[in-house]
């Protein structure tokens, strides 16, 4: 008698891991004019894509392909795996919670007319007064704001003040994936640097992911893990982003780079305050 056989055993396999944002062959096209032609990118979760070229280069438009502002022509963008551009503008709606977005200029993105505190309460569904008072607080002390600041209007704080606030109002939804739009681009160095640590911090302590959008390579190179390089709206290189801001391939990057105003804002800043502390009073 033959023995049974056993059946083959399968290796084990380790589950894909589905990206948080997963973007293939994107066109769009502004009229005749095409903006962006088989874009590629994937932000997996808890991780930060840094998203970079030139004035021009496609980038806003992407920012807003993902948040349904504007029509795509061609190409999938998948949200936690589900293709979000075939959804109708209800089924989006509820999802926008899931995506949040910090822009370049605080002065106007935020409604002169409304305290902070209303503009930050602004994401969050209707809840008591009291709860959501105690909610924008919090928020505010996280992002290093006196919560008591909250009956104060936006012309009354600083452009790195304000962005800090826009951070806080963008993490009210507890968002997945925070898209950054130039957001530190308009502030002074050192501020820059502060509000780049702050978005790390808050990356880690919160599993955010984020698309940074910025025309400054060195303004990446800290907090993205990856970057995508775009030319008149094509990627023209994409990699680990201490690879492409060291060994950039493209000569389009190595111009990027070249153009860079500091090399690195985050490092400068931590060099001078290294420097202030160990000065002789
Ligand atoms: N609403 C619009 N209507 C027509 N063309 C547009 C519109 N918005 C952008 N474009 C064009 O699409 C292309 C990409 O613009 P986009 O703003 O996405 O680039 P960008 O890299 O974000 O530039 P910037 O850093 O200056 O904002 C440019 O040629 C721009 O002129």
């Amino acid at each position: 008698m033959t023995p049974p056989t056993t059946p083959p055993t399968t290796p084990p396999t380790t589950p894909p891991t589905t990206p948080l944002l997963d973007i293939a062959n994107l066109d769009v096209s502004y009229g005749a004019a095409p903006a962006l032609t088989d874009v590629s990118l994937t932000v997996p979760s808890g991780t930060t894509v840094g998203l970079v070229g030139e004035s021009g280069s496609g980038k806003t438009t992407l920012g807003k392909a993902v948040l349904g502002l504007v029509p795509v022509s061609g190409g999938t963008i998948r949200l936690a795996g589900r293709d979000i551009t075939q959804l109708g503008p209800k089924r989006r709606r509820a999802l926008s919670g899931r995506v949040q977005v910090v822009f370049q200029n605080p002065y106007l993105s935020f409604n002169p007319r409304r305290t902070i505190g209303q503009a930050v309460a602004e994401t969050l569904p209707p809840a008591p007064r009291a709860e959501t008072r105690a909610r924008v607080a919090a928020m505010l002390d996280r992002v290093g704001v006196d919560p008591d600041a909250a009956a104060r209007y936006p012309a009354q704080f600083s452009g790195g003040q304000l962005q800090r606030i826009a951070v806080a109002r963008a993490l009210m939804p507890e968002p997945d994936l925070v898209i950054c739009d130039e957001a530190v681009s308009a502030l002074d160095l050192s501020v820059q640097a502060h509000v780049l640590n702050l978005l790390a911090d808050l990356r880690a302590e919160r599993g955010l992911s984020y698309l940074f959008i910025t025309h400054d390579l060195a303004v990446v190179r800290h907090l993205a893990d990856h970057v995508v390089v775009l030319r008149a709206g094509r990627v023209v290189e994409a990699g680990p982003a201490d690879e492409v801001s060291s060994r950039p391939s493209h000569p389009y990057t190595r111009a990027l780079l070249a153009a860079a105003p500091v090399p690195d804002p985050v490092e400068q800043a931590r060099r001078r305050a290294e420097r202030l502390q160990t000065r002789p009073l």
